[in-house]
């Protein structure tokens, strides 16, 4: 068994606008290994982004307990929190959100002086198979490849867990798939701890494990007996 990274207990989020209450998510509870590719599916407003904006310290529960290794993020103030994310997380969301008037290699520069043991530039960026690239900017990239820009900006500070919220979700198949390989290949290459959120029930083939939310619980976990690689999934 390999080392929990997150422990998660009884983890509630209700969030309370305009007298409106609305419960994210309740009493949730939920180990993830160290390494382990997660795939968290479930409805729309089943709570999967509340969940994993918790994890990246991005959002606080309201109750519960979130621990990272040791430290308990729950109980942790936003200039811990911040401490966390910068040294911990790497983040991918659906849009790109990459400064228009910078290079790629610019874009992914910028993360590097707020990390304590950055990679070169450079590298993150031919990880994710954008060398040649590097002097262009995103107006120049597909929607691919700018979400491979975003993925070397957020692997370059060399983080333990890789959080990706619908990654694929403004792609097309093949371009989609390329995103994949290249999440699938940090994750292996790195023993990066990595969760994706998606709506795209075939990517759960890709997981160690595949975690269902639905109104804001836990309905069920299955781990893969046989992962499959991003070019043998299909949907
Ligand atoms: N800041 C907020 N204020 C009020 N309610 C919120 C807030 N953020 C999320 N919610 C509500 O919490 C519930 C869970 O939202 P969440 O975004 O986690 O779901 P989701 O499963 O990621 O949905 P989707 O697949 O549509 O992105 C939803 O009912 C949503 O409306």
């Amino acid at each position: 068994m390999r080392l929990p990274v997150f422990r998660v207990r009884r983890l509630s989020k209700t969030y309370t606008s305009c007298e409106v209450e609305v419960r994210a998510l309740r009493e949730v509870d939920l180990e993830i290994a160290r390494g382990e590719f997660i795939v968290l599916l479930g409805a729309s407003g089943s709570g999967k982004s509340t969940l994993l904006n918790i994890l990246g310290g991005l959002d606080s529960a309201t109750s519960g307990q979130v621990l990272f290794g040791t430290q308990d993020l729950s109980a942790a103030g936003e200039a811990d929190l911040t401490a966390f994310r910068r040294r911990h997380v790497g983040f991918v969301f659906q849009f790109y959100n990459l400064i228009p008037s910078l290079t790629v290699a610019e874009n992914v520069a910028l993360v590097t002086d707020i990390a304590p043991d950055p990679m070169p530039v450079d590298e993150a960026v031919g990880l994710v198979g954008l060398a040649p690239r590097s002097r262009h900017f995103p107006a120049q990239l597909s929607g691919g490849e700018q979400q491979r820009v975003a993925i070397a900006r957020a692997i370059v500070k060399r983080p333990d867990v890789l959080l990706c919220d619908e990654p694929t979700g403004a792609l097309d198949y093949a371009t989609g798939k390329l995103v994949l390989e290249v999440i699938a290949r940090i994750n292996a290459g790195f023993g990066t701890t990595t969760v994706v959120i998606t709506h795209n029930a075939a990517i759960a083939g890709m997981a160690d494990r595949v975690v269902k939310l639905g109104d804001g619980r836990i309905q069920s976990v299955e781990a893969n007996a046989h992962k499959l690689t991003p070019s043998e999934l299909a949907w």
